[in-house]
């Protein structure tokens, strides 16, 4: 009998691996945060002790979802500017309210908020696009989550820096202070075409080459940006990037609407990732992301919310149906992202995206114990033919019952182990309070 920490029984492990499998009635091994063994559940009590060991009838164990781009702290701003395109939104709304009030203790707080409604909806790891991001770093390590932060850099002052040199040597500190931390990774997020100029660019693509390390960045948002990059610029967005040397198998390429043939070519040869905000994309009215063509040209696409001030929420059991359903009818193709797909989109494509797929998006022998447990008992998920279809075609947040990051357990039959529900509902509230004056 081998020692290990947790066993967990279920009744269907879906890893999420090459093979597309389902495993009916089998168990997860875990020891020191990792998997150690996936095996069928009558043979794994004959062979693991485990200090711990949990039986989910009826659940459905997958990867933790990765959530490859969002701006955690500006949940405080949901609801605060709905039915708005994307430049009436932040020039009119977005950018003036963050500079009244975004400051360490509101991204301190917003991060937790966010954090506390992604693991809710079994979300393990997520990426950050936001100001003051030592804050967001304790925020994340608190919360038990997994992040990859990516400061932005802008032309313009912020409350954060006044230059984009500022910002930049502000994101090297953080970098340092979290290089080889194991759940915190600080990544160069500037944040659009039409806000950095390319000075800042150059410098950013220098000092990632250097430090080998990611860049993301909104881009083909919006055919508006297209339009006004060439009117001003004299080049597509993303043939910009190229001539800078930013696009390159690092770089995360969030949106990516409005695309021409040479813009798929482009991103196709410098092997980039797309990460796909479809809520935000439709309520913004931003345009659509073909995702089955670019899936057809091998290029890797990954899913994320992006802010709950423009989504509303987090959750990415909802973006996965909406992409799933999305990309059908913008391919005109009903074969287009099926469920498994979709799934592979939510959990394993993220980890590739942010590379980190060493250690996370599926559940495999040697990976990290990064788990989402979802229940599929009720009404609602019945009759069952295929776990994975009701995954993403016919689940809700609700259904989401324990969530593991590196083994340890960070939801427990909905209840949040390593952050305080109450308190941080009530902070929610008194920001509302504040903001709303
Ligand atoms: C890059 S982080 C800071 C910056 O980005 C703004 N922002 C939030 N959502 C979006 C979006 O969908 N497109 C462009 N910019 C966005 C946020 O408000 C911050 O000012
Ligand atoms: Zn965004």
């Amino acid at each position: 009998m081998q020692p290990i920490d947790t066993l967990i029984n279920a009744r269907w492990v879906i890893p999420v691996n090459k093979e597309r499998d389902i495993l009916e009635n089998h168990s997860v091994a875990i020891a020191d945060g990792k998997i150690v063994d996936i095996l069928a559940t009558n043979e794994a009590a004959d062979k693991y002790t485990a200090k711990e060991t949990i039986s989910l009838q009826d659940q459905a164990l997958i990867p933790g979802f990765v959530n490859t781009h969002g701006h955690a702290a500006m949940a405080l701003f949901r609801g605060m500017a709905d039915d708005l395109e994307l430049m009436t939104w932040l020039n009119d709304h977005v950018w003036p309210a963050e500079g009244k009030w975004v400051s360490a203790e509101f991204v301190k707080d917003g991060t937790l908020f966010a954090a506390a409604e992604m693991i809710r909806s079994g979300t393990t790891t997520f990426s950050d696009n936001y100001f003051f991001a030592g804050e967001a770093a304790k925020s994340v390590i608190e919360s038990g989550m997994r992040a990859q932060l990516c400061p932005p850099v802008l032309d313009f002052p912020t409350n954060w820096a006044q230059t984009p040199d500022e910002h930049i040597d502000l994101i090297t500190e953080v970098m340092g202070e979290y290089k080889n931390h194991s759940h915190v990774r600080v990544v160069f997020g500037p944040h659009a075409p039409y806000t950095c100029s390319d000075e800042p660019l150059i410098r950013i693509k220098e000092l990632a080459d250097e430090l080998n390390v990611p860049v993301q960045m909104h881009v083909h948002e919006t055919q508006v940006e297209v339009d006004g990059q060439i009117e001003q610029r004299g080049n597509r967005p993303i043939r910009r990037l190229k001539e800078l040397g930013l696009l390159n198998s690092k770089f995360q390429a969030v949106h990516m609407t409005a695309l021409s043939d040479e813009d798929i070519d482009d991103i196709a040869e410098a092997g980039a990732h797309v990460l796909h905000c479809p809520e935000s994309n439709l309520k913004l009215a931003s345009g659509f992301c073909p995702v089955d063509k670019l899936q057809k040209r091998g290029i890797n696409v990954a899913l994320g919310t992006d802010g709950a001030a423009s989504n509303n929420d987090l959750d990415m059991l909802g973006e996965m149906r909406t992409a799933a359903m999305l990309a059908k009818a913008v391919g005109q193709n009903a074969v287009a992202l099926p469920a498994y797909e979709a799934l592979a989109m939510a959990t394993i494509n993220g980890a590739k995206a942010l590379g980190w797929d060493a250690e996370i998006g599926s559940l495999e022998v040697g990976k990290c114990a990064d788990i989402t447990a979802i229940a599929l008992d009720d009404l609602e998920s019945q009759p069952l033919y295929d776990p994975v279809s009701h995954i993403v075609y016919a689940s809700t947040r609700d259904q989401v019952k324990h969530v593991w990051v590196n083994g340890k357990h960070l939801l427990d039959d909905r209840n949040l182990t390593t952050l305080d529900k109450n308190a941080i509902v009530e902070n929610a509230k008194q920001w509302q309070a504040k903001i709303k004056g």
